[in-house]
């Protein structure tokens, strides 16, 4: 979609085109459709970042608490949304040893304990090296710092979902 062509979208067609650019919470596409028409794609990422960043602490959460597990209970059972299967697969959290995955779920599970929501990070921009690192070193911060940290990883996840569906010109 050219973003010319995403300004004509009413609000219906907008919320059916951009309902997940954030993980389970069409909200977020609903609140920004207003600020249309959007000059370029940064325009309409800004819009999205704005509106994150201006929820309340415990939207933030509620936010957060949207996104599934990494290679957790819907992964493992193949229920994942189609963007969050591809980003999952994109991080190798298909591939893992039994023992990575015990890791894994066990520190899932110690961050979910500690925090009340869940670990979220961008897996099209970190391999499972660099997810397990992250999950071991953001378990040890404090919550109003991770949520602002899992905030900023959805928007990356964000950008990324919105590039994969605006064109920008240049590649017209
Ligand atoms: N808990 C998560 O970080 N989940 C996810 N991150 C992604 O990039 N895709 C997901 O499903």
């Amino acid at each position: 979609l050219a973003i010319a062509e995403v300004n004509k979208l009413d609000s219906e067609e907008f919320i059916e085109v951009f309902g997940n650019v954030v993980e389970n919470c069409k909200l977020a596409a609903a609140a920004v459709w207003s600020h249309k028409p959007f000059q370029d794609v940064d325009h309409l990422n800004q819009t999205i970042a704005d509106f994150l960043d201006a929820l309340p602490q415990k939207g933030k959460e509620g936010v957060l608490r949207c996104h599934p597990d990494l290679a957790g209970r819907l992964a493992q059972a193949g229920q994942l949304t189609t963007e969050s299967t591809q980003e999952q697969k994109s991080a190798g959290l298909d591939q893992l040893t039994q023992d990575e995955l015990s890791t894994l779920t066990d520190l899932n599970q110690q961050y979910k304990v500690k925090f009340g929501f869940p670990f979220v990070i961008c897996a099209r921009l970190n391999k499972k090296a660099a997810i397990l690192n992250g999950l071991t070193e953001r378990l040890k911060h404090g919550a109003e710092e991770e949520t602002l940290a899992g905030v900023e990883e959805v928007k990356k996840i964000c950008r990324l979902r919105i590039a994969d569906i605006v064109t920008s010109e240049a590649k017209l």
